[in-house]
C-alpha cells in the first residue's frame, strides 16, 4: 500500500487543514438546522453524536473519500473472512468469528465455525455445573469464588464486563489478580474459602511471567489449604493456545480450555478467555454480549459508509489525531460501571496501533495512535476537565453516557446526564462574553463525541466494546499498519530476564548501561 501522504484524498485534506481548524463548530449549527440528525447514527440502543466535530458535509465527503482510497472496506472484507491480515505473523484475525450466532452462516469457515461451537458448548456446560453447583471442589463444597489469573488482553476484558454487568451477577463472586506485586493476590486470598474457590489460569502462551508467578502461587495455596490429591485437577482451568505449557506447569492439558492463534489476547474476550464473565453472568447473559457484538460487526460490514458508526468514529479519530496532530483522546464515561473502559482501551487501541511502520516495514511519516486516558464522570471534571476547558493542548473526548439506570441503584441520573451534556457544551461553545477577563475565558471550540446507551445491557455493552474494535481496526487500515501485533511489547518482556540475575545480586554489572546499572545498584544497596 502507498504511504498516506502519497494518497490524493489525503493531500486533499491536507489542503483544508488550515479551514478545518479555523471552523467554528457552534458555527456549523447555525448553517444546518438539520446538523445533529446528519451528523449522529443510531443503532440498536445505541447513538453516536459526533455534531460537535469539525466537520461539514465536504470534510465528511473528503474523509470517505480517503476511506476509499485506502481501501477500508476492503481490508475490512478480508478480516472478516479470515485471510491471513496479521502479515508479520502470518496469522488471520476472527474475533468477529467469535461472536456468531450458532447456526449463523458465512462469517467463517466450517472447521473455524466447529471449533468456536464446540468451546462455546464446553464453557456453556462448565459454567452451568458450577453455578447449579453440580461441579464442587475437591472436597464437595460449592464454588462460591472464582479467580481469573491473567493479564492484558486475558484480564481487562472479562474484568470490565463484569464491573459493568454487575447489577446483574449472580454467580460464584468473581475476583482477577493480574498484577505480579502480589498486592491483588493476598488481598484476593485473603476474601476466598480455598475450598469454594475456582481458579483460571489465562494465558494464550501459557509463558506471560505475572501469570505463571500468580498461578503457582495459587495452586501452591489450593495445595496448602485443601486436604485432597486432586485439587488442581478440580479446582484450576488453564484456558489457553498452549498446552505443552499447561503440562509443564503439572496441569492436565485434557481440563484445558482452548485459544486460537487467530484471535489476538486484546480481541478474546469473546472467547474461553470470557469465561470467567460466563461463571458471573451465566450463559444467557454472556450469549447476549456476544449477540451485541455480533450485531456491530454486521453493521461494520453491512451499513453504507456515511451511516457507518465504526467508520465515521475511525474516520473522525484520524481527522484529530493524524490531520490536526490532536496527540491523545479522552474517554470519559459517565457511569462507574464502566470504569475499566478507560484501561481497556488503552490496550485496544495503543497496542494494537501504537506502531511506526507500515504493514510492509516502510517508516509511517504521520502519527498514528494518540495516546488514549480518562475517568468517569463526574470524578474527572473535577480532576482533569480544566486543562480540557483552558488548556493549551486540544483534547478530543469520547463522552459515553447511559440514559436508563439499573433498577435499584442509587444516584441522580437527570444530575448526572445534564453534567455529561454540559461538558460537551461547555467544550464546544467556551466562554467569552464581553468585558470577562483572561483568566475566567474559554476558548470552545473543542471537539467532542457522545456515545449515548438506552441502558447498559450485555448487548449494548457487547456493541459498544465491537465498536471501539472497529474503530481502531478503521484507523489502522487508514494508516496501512498491521493491528494485531505487538512486537513493541516482548522487547521489555525480554530485557526482565535478563535482569533478573544481575537483580538478585549473583552477576557483574558489565555491559549494562550506565543507568540501569546504577539503579540496580541502588536497589541493591537498599535491599541489604
Ligand atoms: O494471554 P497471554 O499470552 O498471557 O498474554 C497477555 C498479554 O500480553 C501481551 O502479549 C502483551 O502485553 C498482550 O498482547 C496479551 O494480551
Amino acid at each position: 500500500m502507498k504511504a498516506l501522504k502519497a494518497t490524493p484524498a489525503w493531500q486533499a485534506l491536507l489542503d483544508e487543514r488550515a479551514s478545518i481548524e479555523a471552523r467554528s463548530i457552534a458555527g456549523l449549527f447555525d448553517d444546518d438546522p438539520q446538523r445533529f440528525e446528519a451528523f449522529s447514527i443510531e443503532l440498536d440502543g445505541l447513538l453516536l453524536d459526533y455534531s460537535k466535530q469539525p466537520l461539514t458535509r465536504a470534510t465528511r465527503d473528503a474523509l470517505l473519500t480517503l476511506a476509499e482510497a485506502r481501501d477500508v472496506a476492503g481490508q475490512r472484507d478480508r478480516m472478516l473472512a479470515g485471510e491471513s491480515i496479521n502479515t508479520s505473523e502470518g496469522r488471520a484475525a476472527l474475533h468477529t468469528a467469535l461472536r456468531v450466532p450458532d447456526g449463523a452462516a458465512g462469517w467463517a469457515d466450517a472447521a473455524t465455525t466447529r471449533a468456536v461451537a464446540s468451546a462455546r458448548r464446553q464453557m456453556h456446560e462448565m459454567a452451568d455445573a458450577v453455578r447449579t453447583q453440580c461441579r464442587t471442589g475437591a472436597t464437595g463444597e460449592p464454588i462460591e469464588h472464582v479467580i481469573n489469573i491473567g493479564i492484558g488482553g486475558s484480564d481487562l476484558g472479562p474484568r470490565l464486563v463484569l464491573e459493568a454487568l454487575a447489577p446483574i451477577a449472580d454467580g460464584p463472586a468473581v475476583h482477577f489478580v493480574a498484577n505480579l506485586d502480589g498486592v491483588e493476590l493476598e488481598r484476593t486470598l485473603a476474601r476466598c474459602n480455598p475450598a469454594r474457590t475456582l481458579v483460571l489460569v489465562v494465558s494464550k502462551s501459557f509463558g506471560t511471567a505475572e501469570t505463571m508467578a500468580n498461578a503457582h502461587e495459587v495452586m501452591a495455596w489450593l495445595r496448602r489449604r485443601v486436604p485432597a490429591d486432586d485439587v488442581l485437577e478440580q479446582q484450576v482451568i488453564p484456558i489457553t493456545a498452549n498446552l505443552d505449557r499447561v503440562r509443564a506447569l503439572g496441569l492436565d492439558p485434557a481440563a484445558a480450555l482452548p485459544m486460537w492463534d487467530w484471535v489476538g489476547g486484546r480481541y478474546s474476550l469473546w472467547s474461553a478467555v470470557g469465561l470467567a464473565i460466563m461463571m458471573g453472568i451465566g450463559p444467557a447473559g454472556f450469549d447476549a454480549l456476544l449477540g451485541g457484538a455480533h450485531g456491530m460487526d454486521r453493521h461494520f460490514a453491512e451499513a453504507p459508509p456515511a451511516s457507518n458508526m465504526p467508520l465515521m468514529l475511525g474516520l473522525v479519530s484520524v481527522l484529530n489525531g493524524t490531520l490536526l496532530g490532536r496527540r491523545s483522546q479522552a474517554v470519559v464515561p459517565y457511569t462507574e460501571r464502566l470504569g475499566r473502559l478507560c484501561a481497556y482501551l488503552q490496550q485496544l487501541v495503543m497496542e494494537s496501533n501504537g506502531k511506526s511502520v507500515d504493514r510492509e516495514g516502510g517508516a509511517i511519516e504521520q502519527p498514528t495512535a494518540a495516546a488514549i486516558w480518562g475517568q468517569t464522570g463526574t470524578p474527572g471534571q473535577h480532576a482533569f476537565f480544566q486543562a480540557l476547558h483552558q488548556g493549551t493542548d486540544i483534547v478530543p473526548v469520547d463522552f459515553i453516557g447511559v440514559a436508563r439506570p439499573v433498577a435499584g441503584e442509587h444516584g441522580d441520573p437527570l444530575e448526572l446526564t445534564a453534567n455529561l451534556f454540559a461538558q460537551s457544551q461547555a467544550l464546544m461553545l467556551g466562554r467569552a462574553e464581553a468585558g470577562i477577563d483572561a483568566a475566567r475565558r474559554c476558548p470552545g471550540n473543542r471537539p467532542s463525541n457522545t456515545l449515548l446507551l438506552d441502558s447498559l445491557t450485555p448487548a449494548r455493552l457487547g456493541a459498544l466494546i465491537a465498536l471501539y474494535e472497529h474503530r481502531t481496526f478503521v484507523e489502522a487500515a487508514i494508516w496501512g499498519i498491521n493491528a494485531f501485533d505487538q512486537f513493541g511489547v516482548e522487547l521489555g518482556k525480554g530485557l526482565a530476564r535478563d535482569l533478573k540475575p544481575l537483580i538478585a545480586g549473583g552477576q557483574a554489572a558489565d555491559g549494562v548501561d550506565g543507568s540501569t546499572a546504577g539503579l540496580v545498584g541502588c536497589y541493591r544497596r537498599w535491599r541489604r
